[in-house]
C-alpha cells in the first residue's frame, strides 16, 4: 500500500504539489490526470524519492519512504517514462537487465529474467536482444522500457506517460498488455497520463489534479456519473460522458435472454462494450443485436432501448451535471 499524507512540494517559491493525501491499495491501478503542470509527475517522483517531498508523509506498507535504502527502493519500485530513458549504447538485453545487474544478480539469472520479460512483452529474443535502442520503433522501445521497469519484480510500478507519443493502435495494444499484466502479476501501479480515454480504460482509481491539488478521486464510473465540479466534468469529456461511460460497460450488463422472436441479423460479442454495440447499431442501421459468445453461439439480445438503459430512471437520477447542480 502507498500512502501520501498531506504531502506538499515546493520548488523555490512555487508550490508544485499542495497538501495531497492519497491511499493506493496493493494491486490497484491508480491513474493521475489533470492539466499540464498540475503536479502529476512531481507526485509520482516523490514516491520513489527521485524528488524529495517538502512536507507531509509518504509511506510504503506503513513505513516512511525516507527510511528505505536506495537499493531497496530500486528493487521494490519500477519506473517507466515516456522517453524510455534507455541507454543508447547498451543492447536491449543489457538495458532490461539494468536493475538486476545493479543488485548483483548472477549473470545466468539475469539472462533468464530478461528472456522471460521479453516473452511477456511480445519481444522476440532472437530478433531484439542484441539490438540497440536506435534500431527500435517507438512502441518497441516503450515495451523495453516497461520490461526494464518490471525486471527486479517490483511490487510497485510508477509509469509516467509510458505510452505517450505512440500511434493509437500501438497504444491500445500496450494498454491491453498492461491490463493483462496487472491481472496476472497483481502489481500496484501509479500511472500518469494526459489522455482521458487511456485513464478511464486503465484506472481502478482515477485521481484528478489541478494546481497541485487533488480535486476528486474515485472509480472512473463514479467520477463520470458524479463529477465534483465543472473542471472535472469538462476534463472527463463534458457532453461525451455518455459515450465514455458506455466504453466502460460490457454488453453482458444490459443484454436480455433470447425469446421466441427471430434472431436479429447483426451480431455483437458479449465481451464488447456498450459503445461498440452502439457503433454497430449506427453503422448497420439496426436497433437490435444478437449477442454471441466466443464460439459465436447466440446467448442473448440487446435492443437500443436496453442499451441506453431506458426506463432506469433511478440510475439516471443519481447522475450529476454540475451546471444543473449549480443552477
Ligand atoms: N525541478 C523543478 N524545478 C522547478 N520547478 C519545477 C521542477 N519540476 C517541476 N516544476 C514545476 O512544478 C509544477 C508541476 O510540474 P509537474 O511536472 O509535476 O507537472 P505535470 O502535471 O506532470 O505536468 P505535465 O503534464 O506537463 O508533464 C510545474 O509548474 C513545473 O514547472
Amino acid at each position: 500500500m502507498i500512502e501520501l499524507i498531506q504531502v506538499s512540494k515546493r520548488f523555490g517559491d512555487a508550490l508544485a504539489v499542495d497538501d495531497v493525501s492519497l491511499s493506493i491499495e496493493r494491486g490497484e491501478l491508480c491513474v493521475l490526470i489533470g492539466t499540464s503542470g498540475c503536479g502529476k509527475s512531481t507526485t509520482l517522483r516523490m514516491i520513489n524519492r527521485l524528488i524529495e517531498h517538502s512536507a507531509g508523509e509518504i509511506h510504503l506498507e506503513g513505513q516512511p519512504v525516507r527510511e528505505f535504502r536506495e537499493e531497496v527502493l530500486r528493487r521494490r519500485i519500477g519506473y517507466a517514462i515516456q522517453s524510455t530513458g534507455l541507454f543508447p549504447h547498451w543492447t536491449v538485453a543489457r538495458n532490461i537487465g539494468l536493475v538486476p545487474g545493479l543488485l548483483k544478480w548472477p549473470r545466468a539469472r539475469i539472462r533468464e529474467r530478461v528472456e522471460e520479460l521479453m516473452a511477456l512483452l511480445g519481444l522476440e529474443v532472437e530478433e531484439f536482444a542484441d539490438k540497440y535502442p536506435s534500431q527500435l520503433s517507438g512502441g518497441q522501445a516503450q515495451r523495453v522500457g516497461v520490461a526494464r521497469a518490471l525486471a527486479a519484480d517490483p511490487d510497485i510500478l510508477l509509469m509516467d506517460e509510458p505510452f505517450g507519443a505512440l500511434d493509437p493502435i500501438t497504444r491500445e495494444s500496450l494498454q491491453d498488455e498492461l491490463v493483462r499484466l496487472q491481472a496476472r502479476l497483481n502489481k500496484t501501479i501509479v500511472f500518469v497520463t494526459h489522455d482521458m480515454d487511456e485513464a478511464l480504460r486503465l484506472a481502478d482509481r482515477l485521481v484528478v489534479m489541478n494546481h497541485g491539488r487533488i480535486i476528486q478521486q474515485g472509480h472512473p464510473l463514479e467520477l463520470l456519473r458524479r463529477p465534483a465540479d465543472g473542471f472535472v466534468e469538462s476534463l472527463l469529456g463534458g457532453a461525451d460522458r455518455g459515450l465514455k461511460e458506455a466504453a466502460l460497460l460490457p454488453v453482458s450488463q444490459r443484454m436480455t435472454a433470447l425469446d421466441d422472436a427471430p434472431l436479429a441479423e447483426q451480431r455483437v460479442s458479449q465481451q464488447a462494450t456498450l459503445r461498440e454495440a452502439l457503433s454497430i447499431m449506427l453503422w448497420r442501421h439496426a436497433d437490435c443485436l444478437t449477442v454471441v459468445d466466443a464460439a459465436d453461439t447466440p446467448v442473448g439480445q440487446l435492443s437500443l432501448r436496453q442499451l441506453v438503459g431506458a426506463g432506469d430512471a433511478r440510475a439516471a437520477a443519481g447522475r450529476t451535471d454540475t451546471d444543473q447542480a449549480a443552477g
